[in-house]
């Protein structure tokens, strides 16, 4: 399956490319309408069916549908928002085709045990009102009945959001071509259920001239550093992560741990002299070395193969003096910052490098780049100008985390579960991104697989879930991910 995402205006660039190259948009709707019933009859039993059309071409492809179905024996209808006589285009002959029944969108039709949503798309303008604001009302609670078209109609297709807060939501939604960003972002996401992507038969050519530079995480956008037979630990990195101070450890050890399991191959706490031995205490596998000053974090950042500040590191101007020490070193360390370093540099007006990573969450992100924030549209808009000012990888946090690079890539995660909004689940998260750093991995890269990773963890481990556990359940996951010669070498 394609990971590429797609905006509203691409994908109307892909329309109108492949009518140019000779696929008429009469063809991709058919497509699109067929699809749609197929993927509801290899999903449902037949039942009463009620296709809800709109004025534009969303409805095109749910007078389509109801076509197909009703050709394969469903008891369906469609109930359209407009008069069928003010269609236009290739609605109005995809409506001319359908010879089943045909009624007016309101709450006195009959009852449907199944409802397909194709009143609104890419085309979406306004807020729902009048009667289609009352159909998403009325099947507010009733997404495991609604199959929705392109979009849930009322989400906005680039941002994922409700314009008024009304929309549909769906068991199951069926696109085009490729996700849009309400796919991939919060609430769109959770309101769509399971996605398909369908292939209306746009040219592969087309869609390549978007040059599209958005993408769903998934393992085929990336490889692991796995290592060699002989490799040695020197070889497999050495992070680096900085304490806090007395009582205020744990995060870093989180941290810590998270890289050692992500593969370095060798793991060092930076620790405050008045933590020292708190840290000591409670470390086999991980080093510790005592940092008493500047010159101590300028060091570790020359040493190092990636380097972490912030779980925990303290907000003092103290704190404020070691991190510009280490970010000053030269040569340096790719530095992973979260929590207290972000807070310690914000509004960010450093520049960093590409192989730098910023892993705000919301909140931390807004104090970092206030004026970004406010002028996004959505949370990919926000991450890619974040990225491209502060000239490093940002990667901002959530159920649905983006992770954006400098030159504009962006990739948006879709793995995870709510069982990750836990303390100390970030420490993890960075640790685990430093450790595929000081492997080799590409900044950009080991931010999308960290990710991926963590999320992966999130929902294997489901309820009960503590940061500690997401780094214990890591060996699972990569085993799973390791390639078939060296799973048969490991085997014998
Ligand atoms: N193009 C193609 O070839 C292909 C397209 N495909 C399909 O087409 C869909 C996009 O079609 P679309 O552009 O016609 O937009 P669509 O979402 O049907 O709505 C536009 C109409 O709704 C109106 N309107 C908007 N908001 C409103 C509101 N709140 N309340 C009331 N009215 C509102 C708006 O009015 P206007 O803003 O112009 O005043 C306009 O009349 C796309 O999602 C996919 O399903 C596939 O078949 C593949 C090939
Ligand atoms: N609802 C959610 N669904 C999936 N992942 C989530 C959710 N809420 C938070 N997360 C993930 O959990 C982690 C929390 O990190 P952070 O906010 O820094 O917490 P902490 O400061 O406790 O370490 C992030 O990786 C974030 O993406
Ligand atoms: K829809």
């Amino acid at each position: 399956m394609s990971r590429e995402i797609i905006t509203v205006e691409e994908m109307r660039a892909i329309d109108a490319g492949s009518a140019a190259a000779g696929v008429p948009t009469r063809t991709l709707m058919e497509n699109a309408g067929r699809a749609v019933a197929d993927a509801i009859v290899a999903r449902f039993k037949p039942r009463p069916t009620a296709v809800l059309c709109g004025p534009g071409n969303n409805g095109g492809d749910g007078w389509v549908a109801a076509r197909y179905l009703l050709e394969r024996g469903w008891p369906v209808w469609v109930e359209t928002l407009v008069p069928r006589d003010t269609l236009k285009g290739d609605a109005k002959d995809a409506a001319a085709a359908f010879t089943g029944e045909t009624y007016a969108l309101s709450r006195d039709n009959p009852r449907a045990e199944l409802v397909v949503d194709a009143l609104f798309g890419a085309g979406l303008s306004r807020p729902l009102e009048g009667e289609a604001a009352r159909a998403a009302n009325a099947f507010w609670k009733r997404a495991d009945r609604v199959v929705a078209i392109d979009v849930p109609s009322g989400i906005d297709g680039d941002t994922g959001m409700a314009l008024n807060e009304i929309s549909f939501g769906a068991a199951l939604t069926v696109t085009f071509v490729s996700k849009k960003p309400a796919h991939v972002l919060m609430p769109g996401r959770a309101l769509c259920g399971e996605i398909v992507v369908a292939d209306i038969g746009a040219p592969e050519d087309v869609v390549a001239a978007q040059k599209v530079s958005l993408f769903e995480n998934d393992p085929s956008l990336w490889s692991l550093p796995w290592p060699e037979p002989d490799a040695h630990k020197n070889e497999r990195g050495h992070v680096i992560v900085a304490s806090g101070g007395r009582a205020r450890t744990g995060a870093a050890r989180l941290s810590a741990r998270a890289a050692l399991r992500g593969g370095a191959g060798l793991v060092t706490v930076l620790s405050p002299p008045d933590a020292l031995d708190e840290n000591a205490a409670q470390l086999t596998a991980i080093m510790v070395r005592e940092a008493r000053d500047e010159a101590a974090y300028a060091q570790a950042a020359r040493i190092a193969r990636a380097l972490v500040i912030g779980p925990a590191f303290g907000t003092s101007d103290d704190h404020y003096k070691l991190l510009l020490a280490a970010i000053g070193a030269e040569p340096r360390a790719p530095l992973v910052l979260d929590a207290d370093a972000l807070t310690l540099l914000s509004p960010i007006t450093h520049g960093f490098t590409s192989r730098d990573v910023l892993t705000p969450h919301v909140g931390e992100f807004r104090r970092a780049f206030p004026g970004i924030w406010s002028s996004s549209s959505n949370r990919i808009d926000a991450t890619r100008a974040a990225a491209a000012y502060a000239r490093c990888v940002v990667l901002l946090k959530g159920p649905d985390t983006v992770i954006a690079a400098p030159d504009g890539r962006a990739i948006v995660n879709t793995t995870g579960s709510p069982f990750l909004a836990t303390a100390g689940s970030g420490d993890v998260l960075a640790g685990l991104i430093a450790a595929l750093i000081s492997q080799g991995m590409e900044s950009f890269e080991a931010a999308a697989v960290a990710v991926w990773l963590h999320g992966k963890a999130g929902e294997r481990l489901g309820p009960g879930l503590i940061a500690e556990d997401v780094t214990e359940i890591l060996p699972a996951i990569l085993n799973d991910l390791a390639p078939m010669d060296l799973k048969a070498a490991l085997n014998g």
